[in-house]
């Protein structure tokens, strides 16, 4: 086999001699852009996508979509301002063939999609993608009517032979490996003949910011939606039957890929400001608000957007990151520079993410000198004095800006394969070395 010549690539992270103080603009966030292009190829009508991320993750379920039927062109948003994605929604039909490269999110919403398509479509992606957790949404989908062949492991490759329509109603899933198995079929719901009524059954369920994203965002396009968190029953969601509106939305800038601009400020002691932070979000990453001043940094949402500062000082953490597990990496990172242990939990699931999350920063911080050790769950994370390396990054976009933040106190990292980053943030190279006051590449 030839090696990619990517994999051998490495990106000499910038050192930072001084603290930061810089205003970075963080483009549009991967969550919200596929949820947006699924429920606006789902509508009723047109609408529009302003900002929209233009990252692998989104491109690619732009093209899945289009590849259904969808038209979705490049435009002027309706008020002659910024770039924006038009979506003209039409009868869905195979036969067609989805590359979900390793998107959570196109693998695991789009299959629900698929089978409203007249015809087979086939899902393939990166060898990633074969290993990453499907069953929840294969099993549901044939509970609720659909044929899927796929061969036997409850993965990718498969091919969902769409009818044109599904029945819906109730359906029991285990989510505990992925919360994205409840998004999925929720964000369809509205479009089965009975609409869909999900029920976790397993022990726990991870990143639940993610699912009252997805509430969210089907309520916005005139959905009706019973949920746990607004008086529902534990653990049940309810979509009802109906037509989804087009809408013009604006796509807030992503906050998870924030983080290792606001971990910047908290490593160098600096200042940086991310402007349109949303004053009221279901992303995740505003949860690093909390965390990051925890950990020993200082914010404030004013008329510029996010003004994160540094103390100096980074403190360790005890934090349960179920909730929003997207932001460990970045955690981990700068935990392991902090004047005293962390212990990050409720994790366990990073196992199946891009790569076994909690393996590879293990194995990468501690090659640079740290003590990190894995638990049932999460990380213990002792601070020690690191040195350079090469910081491996197994095509892991958070790995690669977990790598970065490290680079920024620690002379001599390298991270190798820094075009991952790609992924969901493919500006990250330009707007790290751009924030640090040096040229872009
Ligand atoms: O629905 C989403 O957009 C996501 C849900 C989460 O997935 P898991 O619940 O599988 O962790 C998160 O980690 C992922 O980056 C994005
Ligand atoms: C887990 C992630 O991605 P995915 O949507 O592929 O699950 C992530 O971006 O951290």
């Amino acid at each position: 086999m030839t090696e990619n010549p990517a994999h051998t690539s490495l990106w000499p992270a910038p050192h930072a001699s001084d603290a930061v103080d810089a205003t970075v603009h963080v483009p549009g966030s991967k969550s919200v852009t596929n949820r947006a292009l699924v429920l606006a190829s789902l509508a009723a009508e047109p609408g529009w996508l302003r900002r929209p991320l233009r990252s692998r993750d989104t491109l690619l379920m732009a093209e899945a979509l289009r590849t259904l039927g969808v038209g979705i062109e490049e435009g002027v948003g309706p008020d002659g301002t910024g770039e924006a994605w038009r979506v003209i929604p039409a009868g869905l039909a195979g036969p067609a063939t989805v590359d979900v490269g390793n998107a959570g999110t196109v693998m695991r919403f789009l299959p629900p999609v698929a089978t409203l398509a007249d015809g087979p479509v086939r899902f393939d992606g990166d060898p990633r993608s074969y290993e990453r957790p499907l069953h929840g949404v294969i099993d549901a989908l044939r509970a609720l009517g659909a044929r899927i062949d796929d061969d036997g492991r409850g993965a990718l490759p498969m091919t969902v032979h769409g009818g044109g329509a599904l029945d819906g109603g109730r359906v029991d899933i285990d989510a505990s490996s992925s919360s994205q198995f409840v998004s999925a079929l929720l964000l369809s719901g509205p479009r089965f003949n009975q609409g869909v009524e999900v029920r976790h059954t397993g022990s726990h369920l991870p990143s639940m910011a993610h699912i009252r994203m997805t509430v969210d965002m089907l309520r916005a396009v005139g959905a009706q939606v019973d949920e746990p968190e607004t008086g529902g029953e534990p653990d049940v969601w309810r979509v009802a039957p109906g037509a989804l509106l087009g809408r013009d939305l604006v796509i807030e800038p992503d906050l998870s890929n924030a983080q290792p601009f606001l971990a910047a400020a908290l490593v160098t002691g600096g200042r940086v400001v991310i402007p349109d932070w949303p004053a009221r979000t279901t992303q995740p990453g505003d949860a690093l608000r909390e965390l990051f001043t925890e950990m020993g940094g200082s914010c404030e949402l004013t008329e510029q957007g996010l003004e994160f500062t540094g103390s100096g000082t980074i403190h360790g953490i005890d934090a349960d990151l179920s909730e929003v597990g997207e932001l460990a990496p970045g955690i981990a990172a700068v935990a392991a520079l902090a004047d005293s242990p962390s212990t990050l939990s409720g994790v366990a699931h990073l196992r199946l993410h891009e790569t076994d999350r909690l393996a590879a920063l293990t194995k990468e911080i501690n090659e640079l000198g740290g003590d990190v050790t894995e638990t049932a769950d999460g990380l213990h994370i002792r601070p020690r004095r690191l040195h350079g390396g090469v910081f491996h990054t197994y095509d892991d976009h958070r790995m690669a800006t977990a790598g970065a933040i490290i680079g920024l106190a620690v002379e001599g990292v390298q991270i190798e394969n820094v075009a991952t980053t790609a992924k969901t943030l493919p500006d990250f190279p330009d707007l790290w070395t751009s924030m640090l006051g040096g040229p872009r590449t």
